[in-house]
């Protein structure tokens, strides 16, 4: 079984257009699958319709065995720790009023009663801290600032830190490293493959740069206008049968 497998989903902002159209897909136990398409096909809006962010109109989302695309917030709070984001935008995503310890802390503590942890083995919140930041190769003397006493690089580290902080099996990364400059990007993405290895994440990994999908993914999604115009292992991004879509974009890439 695999660890999330969509079909056929559907989304409509308007009801002349659709903005999703019959996407499916599968994401396997431990894989990074790369998503490609260019801006405003469709990329983001699926991130929010797996994770629930976003309602659909159509079409099934089971995540590790359950159908969650129709469950209300109480049925899908204990769904919503197994399914983590990183989004493009640090600086968006951490709340700058609260010192970097406490927007790690926050899933934590929201889930902590529930939580079986394989990976880290906190003895308190300070010690789960310092794993955290050890784990995104920061600095445990970071905890104590704001958002804003950290570089761009940093605080994608802090968010990444922070997803991973609860153990889900599916991180969806959308644009991660779109804000950083290139030697960050660099950095970042093997990161990324390295937490990935080391706490058997499952990645949807989002972005129009498509040597970095050929970098972190195992395969790969070409997306044009709201529809998965090709899917196909890494190793066969240059095969003569690639979609003419998928084509244009190693042209220019
Ligand atoms: N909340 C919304 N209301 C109405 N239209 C929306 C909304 N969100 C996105 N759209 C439209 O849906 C389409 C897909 O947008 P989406 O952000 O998913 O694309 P994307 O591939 O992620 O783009 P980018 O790479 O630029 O982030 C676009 O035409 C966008 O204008």
């Amino acid at each position: 079984m695999s660890l999330l497998q969509v079909d056929r989903l559907n989304k409509s902002y308007a009801p002349d257009k659709r903005v999703l159209n019959e996407v499916s897909f599968a994401i396997e136990s431990g894989e990074c699958l790369g998503l490609v398409g260019e801006s405003g096909c469709g990329k983001s809006t699926l991130a929010r319709c797996l994770l629930r962010i976003e309602s659909t109109d159509s079409g099934s989302i089971v995540l590790d065995g359950h159908s969650i695309e129709k469950m209300n917030d109480h049925q899908l709070y204990p769904h919503r720790r197994n399914m983590q984001i990183v989004f493009q935008n640090p600086s968006a995503a951490l709340n700058p009023k609260l010192k970097i310890r406490d927007s790690l802390l926050d899933p934590y503590r929201q889930y902590r009663q529930e939580l079986r942890l394989q990976h880290f083995q906190p003895s308190s919140e300070q010690h789960l801290i310092k794993q955290l930041l050890e784990a995104v190769e920061l600095s445990d003397t970071l905890a104590d600032r704001y958002p804003h006493e950290l570089s761009g690089g940093q605080r994608q580290r802090v968010t990444i830190a922070r997803a991973i902080s609860i153990e889900p099996q599916l991180v969806v990364l959308d644009e991660p490293t779109a804000s950083l400059d290139v030697i960050s990007q660099g950095a970042v993405l093997h990161l990324l493959t390295r937490l990935r290895t080391e706490l058997n994440l499952s990645y949807l990994f989002i972005s129009h740069d498509l040597a970095a999908v050929h970098q972190m993914s195992q395969r790969i999604m070409v997306m044009k206008d709201g529809q998965l115009v090709d899917q196909f292992p890494q190793t066969a991004l240059f095969a003569e049968e690639r979609h003419a879509y998928t084509r244009e974009l190693i042209s220019i890439f």
